[in-house]
């Protein structure tokens, strides 16, 4: 297929994230490779520059703002018919301007999930899809029979994992049938940690993979949305592998180090997938986590395991 040294391209391209959750798209100009296909503003890497400082040239060239505030967050290669490249996405939370057209491009807010301009840069299915993901994964691990206490905590619109392992399968399937209305009205997702094809034919969005399940599955299992429990760099590798859509990383803090600072070791190296920092009981709130990379934070629900 693709031959291993053939020269890799480093972009970062950026989405806006405006107050109210749009994040913004732009038309590639005339005259480049997929013109008039939609991405996210950026472009190619300087050689000596850092990625943010691309970001920063980019967004200043392109649409004639001051990016101040982005976290990395998704790295994806990909090959083109006219080039390999090596995508960083960040998120970009402030900036200063008004966004303008440098380039003679077009621009578009969009909402997750319900974007409205095509055709969108083969590359970024993923990365749009990503968009729509919760910032909060809030994991279920005590008294899961108050439906109401657990959908009254939730963070607004979230990805509620259902993680109940001493519950009969009964017990579980009648929890999910109880949680599927709310959660849904409220935009979030349902998932549920069981197997597979058990879950099949239940309310949920979704599967989530305990480790085990992880290492032993060889196709990704046929749900809208498939998460996993990782705790290990080849856990995360198998993760990207089967394309699941978003990983919870198990961190652990010590007194000298945050747990913030082991997940910036997991993601040093640069990940395709979206990632939930979970620090067990302890507080790693949503601001952190991003800035080592993460996409968002694990809530448990009733504190420790
Ligand atoms: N900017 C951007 N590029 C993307 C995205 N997704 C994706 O596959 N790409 C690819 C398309 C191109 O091959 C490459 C970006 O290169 P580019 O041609 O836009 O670079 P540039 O803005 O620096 O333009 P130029 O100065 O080289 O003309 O990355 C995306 O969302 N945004
Ligand atoms: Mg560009």
């Amino acid at each position: 297929m693709h031959s291993s040294n053939k020269k890799i391209i480093p972009v970062v391209a950026g989405a806006l994230m405006r107050a109210d959750g749009a994040f913004m798209l732009g038309s590639r100009p005339a005259g480049k490779p997929y013109a008039g296909y939609w991405e996210f503003p950026g472009g190619k890497v300087e050689p000596g520059e850092s990625l943010f400082d691309a970001l920063v040239r980019e967004f200043s060239e392109e649409m004639g703002i001051t990016v101040t505030q982005a976290t990395p967050w998704l790295t994806r290669v990909h090959h083109y018919e006219h080039a390999s490249v090596e995508l960083t996405f960040f998120r970009i939370w402030a900036w200063d301007g008004e966004p303008q057209s440098c380039e003679g491009q077009a621009f578009a807010w969009q909402m997750p999930g319900q974007e409205t301009v095509s055709p969108m840069l083969p590359a970024n299915g993923p990365i749009l899809k990503s968009l729509s993901l919760p910032d909060y994964c809030v994991r279920t691990c005590s008294n899961p029979t108050d439906t109401a206490a657990t959908l009254a905590a939730l963070p607004g619109r979230a990805l509620l994992l259902v993680d109940e392992p001493a519950l009969e399968r009964h017990e579980l399937a009648a929890l999910l049938q109880a949680l599927a209305p709310d959660v849904h009205a409220s935009g979030g997702l349902l998932l549920a940690k069981a197997d597979p094809a058990w879950l099949t034919g239940l309310p949920v969005d979704g599967v989530h993979l305990s480790q085990q399940a992880l290492d032993t599955l060889t196709d990704r299992p046929d749900f809208p949305w498939v998460g996993a429990e990782v705790a290990s760099l080849a856990g995360l590798a198998r993760a990207g592998a089967l394309a699941l859509d978003y990983v919870c990383v198990a961190l652990t803090a010590t007194d000298t180090e945050p747990a913030g600072r082991e997940l910036g070791t997991y993601l040093a190296g640069s990940i395709p997938l979206p990632v939930f920092a979970d620090a067990g009981g302890a507080v790693l709130d949503l601001d952190a986590a991003r800035t080592y990379g993460a996409h968002g934070v694990v809530l448990t629900q009733g504190g420790m395991r």
